[in-house]
């Protein structure tokens, strides 16, 4: 396929309604005069092939929201719904199961496994569910990631950068439904920084690929296709086409200095 095709068809995608849903959500943590809110009500849809960011002050709820969208943390009233499955209904080990196959996690620390290869700890995960992780698939991830020089080296012998894109071909292995990223870029240098954002903006283009990526960074944000503001564990506001300015200007608006 040449690239105008894959945009194309990444487009085709994106048509195709909401990858994840958040419906009422509200989550408490705690009980009586002790207890928090730390969503009040939200909903939202993330859009099938899109990239979205989440920002808000300290507090406001994203991480929150970003643990219900993976089914990590169950709302206290609300659905969560990833494509047509509701979460809310599945019993602990079909719930397990989705969050290993069709979500796939990219967390601010790599998370990799110093004992393994690059290539064996992108395989991990479905070996150890007992599937077989094709070949060309396989190769086809290095690839995309640029790491096919270094798929025999153990995570001690790379950079952050480096590590960080073996993370994100890990999160892609199974071809979940949507990529959930907490901070990706938090422990980077700005030019790995970068490097790791322009990927993901390259497998939503490419692939149409869903993420979702929580930032306290209006660069890092203005990559995504739109950001969602989050205040008080509320939706405070929706922005498509950031720039860093534009971000930085809500975000300072909803008091983050
Ligand atoms: N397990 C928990 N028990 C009690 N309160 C919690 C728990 N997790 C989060 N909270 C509270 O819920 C609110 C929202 O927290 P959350 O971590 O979602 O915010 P955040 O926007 O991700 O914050 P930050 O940017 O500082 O990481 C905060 O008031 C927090 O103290």
């Amino acid at each position: 396929m040449t690239w105008v095709e894959r945009r194309t068809a990444a487009a085709a995608v994106r048509d195709r309604g909401a990858a994840m849903r958040l419906e009422s959500v509200t989550k408490a943590y705690g009980r009586g005069p002790g207890a928090v809110t730390a969503l009040d009500g939200v909903s939202f849809e993330v859009p099938r092939g899109s990239f979205t960011a989440v920002m808000g002050p300290s507090g406001s709820g994203k991480s929150t929201f970003l643990h219900c969208l993976a089914g990590l943390d169950r709302p206290t009233s609300g659905r969560v719904l990833l494509g047509d499955t509701d979460l809310g209904r599945l019993k602990e080990s079909a719930l397990t199961s989705v969050r290993r196959e069709r979500i796939g996690y990219v967390f601010q620390a790599y998370n990799l496994l110093s004992a393994l290869t690059v290539r064996q700890n992108i395989t991990l995960v479905p070996r150890m569910s007992g599937a077989r992780v094709d070949g060309a698939w396989l190769r086809e991830l290095l690839e995309r990631v640029g790491m096919t020089p270094y798929a025999d080296r153990r995570p001690n012998e790379l950079s952050g950068g480096q590590q960080q894109r073996v993370a994100i071909a890990r999160a892609l292995v199974t071809r979940p439904d949507a990529v959930l990223a907490d901070e990706p870029t938090g422990a980077l240098d700005t030019r790995s920084g970068r490097e790791v954002l322009r990927l993901f903006r390259q497998i939503v283009d490419e692939t149409g690929q869903t993420v979702l990526m929580v930032t306290h960074d209006p660069v890092a944000a203005s990559y995504a296709d739109a950001v969602v503001f989050l205040a008080d564990g509320r939706i405070a506001g929706h922005l498509p086409g950031p720039t860093p300015e534009l971000v930085a200007e809500r975000m300072a608006r909803l008091g983050d200095r």
